[in-house]
């Protein structure tokens, strides 16, 4: 039931208002791109694109974004939602007509393109959610060392078909990563082999470098070691050449049932883009709330 120009009567200039505001944004800090795309996705697995994701934690209730999978989002990403919200709301005839779960995938929508990836028509309709609880995520985000089965059942229980899960893996082209999230990889992988034989090994070289052991748990590196700021399909190159910083990214090229795919966009950005279009769509519709099951946020991230 969603559709594009939803809010076409009550707020003709919504997404000019969220683009302007995004795109300031972005100007200030490239954080912005990835800390937005990341948050879409962790909205989206967990109880449905219902910016229950934003929702900050208050008296007894510990809310999504204090689960340990959620601790390392970005605060760049609610900070751009909230920002594009109150933009919204100071059109008169906009205020508390916008849900957060809307304004999150037009922000979204928007920096892919900021950051040189496809620009894509993105639907409209969604309600915000009318619970937030950090329990309801477990399980339901991926881990970075799953294997393709465990991807490929994640990602289908949100209704995306495997094409789907390695067009969405691709956001990995943009941001960055704690050194705590692959140094099994780097570091005592395993008895044959210290490190991860599917690395690069000048890359894994590099990783060890950058990441000593012990190193301050803030540290983060770049997930593209190289266009790190652009949004491209040299994630699959770099996957082709051992590159994949998780063993969830290097699994899409070390998998037979995956690799022709990565093979396919690695020399194919147009055929790529396609598909990330179509999965960002299909994500953008997993466990939409209508009717009773939400409303509209005054505050994104508090109920109202
Ligand atoms: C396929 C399974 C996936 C796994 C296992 C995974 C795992 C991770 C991990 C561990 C990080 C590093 C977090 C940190 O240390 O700060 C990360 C970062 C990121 N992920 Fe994923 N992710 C997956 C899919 C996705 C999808 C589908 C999207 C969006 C469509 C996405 C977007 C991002 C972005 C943009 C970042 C960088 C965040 C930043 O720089 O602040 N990921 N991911
Ligand atoms: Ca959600
Ligand atoms: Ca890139």
């Amino acid at each position: 039931q969603l559709r594009q120009n939803y809010y076409a009567n009550v707020c003709p200039n919504v997404e000019n208002i969220v683009r302007n505001v995004v795109t300031q944004k972005f100007q200030q800090t490239f954080v912005t791109v990835p800390a937005t795309l990341r948050l879409f996705f962790h909205d989206c697995f967990v109880q449905g694109c219902d910016a229950s994701v934003i929702v900050a934690s208050s008296g007894s209730n510990t809310a999504e974004k204090d689960h340990p999978d959620n601790l390392s989002l970005a605060g760049d990403g609610f900070d751009t939602v909230i920002k594009a919200k109150a933009a919204v709301d100071a059109i008169p005839s906009c205020t508390n007509k916008v849900s957060c779960a809307d304004i999150l995938a037009m922000a979204t929508r928007d920096v892919v393109a900021l950051s040189g990836g496809p620009s894509y028509a993105v639907e409209l309709g969604r309600l915000d959610g009318l619970s937030s609880t950090a329990a309801s995520v477990n399980g339901k985000l991926p881990q970075p060392t799953f294997n393709l089965n465990q991807l490929n059942s994640l990602f289908a229980a949100n209704g995306l078909t495997q094409t789907d899960m390695i067009a969405l893996s691709a956001a990995h082209t943009v941001g960055f990563s704690h050194c705590g999230k692959f140094a099994n990889r780097i570091y005592n992988f395993s008895n044959q082999n210290p490190v991860d034989p599917t690395l690069n090994q000048n890359y894994a070289s590099q990783l060890q470098s950058m990441c000593p052991r012990n190193v301050d748990p803030r540290i983060a590196i770049n997930m593209d070691p190289t266009t790190p700021r652009t949004f491209d399909n040299v994630y699959f190159q770099n996957l082709q050449q051992g590159k994949g910083l998780f063993t969830s990214d290097q699994v899409l090229f070390t998998d037979r049932r995956s690799k022709p795919t990565v093979n396919a966009w690695s020399s194919n950005s147009p055929a790529f883009q396609k598909a990330f279009i179509t999965a960002m769509t299909k994500l953008g519709r997993v466990g939409v709330k209508t009717g009773s099951n939400g409303n509209i946020r005054r505050d994104c991230s508090a109920f109202n």
